[in-house]
């Protein structure tokens, strides 16, 4: 697998995993910059530097999370590759024979770190992803108070978004793998411990990554397996050019809903600790034309779903788009 190698800022170099597809930097801007406000206006994706978002959990390590996480159950997925790609259980009957990627455990937080200490290279790879909720120990929520909560709410009115639905505390080893996929909310994605590189395409894109049908449960993630592309199953792939990030301790991107996503835990940079600020869309005051790519997804997606409460039959999808479409608007 071929790889190149890359530093932030002219820190310690390190290597990143070649792809297919070009891939174009974000910009890398101080929080004081107007120019921030502007991307972030305009649904661009932005690394954002001296926020001090998560200054108060810069101190974060395996041990001291394993002191103060408490002992409640958490949240960890294990997988037989290092990807970890999202599924939703609930959709799995919609499919013949649908096997889930990846296992999701449960377990305290001193068990996932004994388990990540004694991992032998054969091990299936583990990543923590929960929700930070009140179950954590007294000094993580000292910590999560501490987070930099007026410069961030300050953001969520400046661009009049909807309200923090969810924290996610993510706790990996290096090349874990979250593959390409959108989500419908605003986040501003925190990183503690580690870098993390960040494969991103614009949502105009759609049409380049195919993703699983609606009621699949990998809605929402690419069918294109970058490691290896299906050019003649995907041929709009060969056309896909990306933005790429690296985050590291301190850093904050900016990722607009509806860009596509790959999340890389990248080589050679330790355990890997991330949060999230997912934040509910704001409400579209005035549709204005031409339609902007993001509104042209929800309204694909509206439209999928209006089409398989109808058909009440996921067997009977593709026939029926097939007839709207081959041979009419193909
Ligand atoms: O923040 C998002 O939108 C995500 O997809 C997260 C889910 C897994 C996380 C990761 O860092 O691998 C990224
Ligand atoms: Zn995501």
């Amino acid at each position: 697998m071929a790889t190149r190698k890359a530093e932030i800022n002219g820190k310690r170099p390190f290597r990143l995993k070649e792809y297919t597809f070009s891939c174009e930097d974000v910009p890398r801007l101080s929080c004081t910059d107007p120019e921030v406000d502007r991307l972030i206006s305009n649904e661009q994706p932005v690394v954002i530097t001296d926020t001090n978002l998560v200054s108060s959990a810069l101190h974060w390590d395996l041990d001291y999370l394993g002191k103060n996480m408490g002992d409640g159950m958490f949240t960890v997925y294990s997988s037989h590759t290092n990807k970890f790609k999202y599924f939703d259980d609930k959709k799995g009957n919609n499919v013949k024979n649908f096997r889930e990627p990846m296992r999701h455990l449960d377990m305290t937080f001193q068990d996932f770190a004994k388990r990540l200490c004694n991992k032998k290279p054969e091990d299936e790879s583990l990543y923590m992803q929960q929700t930070l909720n009140d179950s954590v120990g007294r000094r993580i929520v000292v910590d999560f108070l501490g987070f930099n909560w007026n410069w961030i709410t300050e953001q969520q009115k400046k661009h009049n978004w909807g309200q923090l639905t969810a924290n996610l505390l993510l706790v990996g080893t290096e090349e874990n793998i979250t593959p390409s996929h959108y989500d419908e909310q605003q986040n501003f994605f925190a990183q503690i411990k580690g870098k993390k590189r960040f494969i991103l395409f614009p949502p105009s894109q759609f049409g380049c990554l195919y993703p699983y049908p609606i009621y699949h449960p990998h809605d929402r993630q690419s069918q294109v397996d970058f490691d290896d592309p299906d050019f003649e199953k995907f041929p709009e792939f060969k056309k896909a050019a990306a933005l790429e990030a690296v985050v590291g301790p301190g850093d904050v991107l900016y990722l607009p809903t509806y860009w596509w996503h790959q999340v890389e835990c990248v080589q050679g940079t330790g355990l890997n600790i991330s949060v999230t600020f997912w934040y509910k869309c704001g409400p579209t005051d005035k549709i204005e034309y031409p339609l902007k790519p993001q509104q042209k997804v929800a309204m694909m997606r509206n439209i999928e779903k209006m089409i398989n409460q109808a058909l009440n039959d996921p067997k009977e999808v593709p026939e029926f788009m097939q007839n709207m479409v081959l041979g009419r608007y193909t």
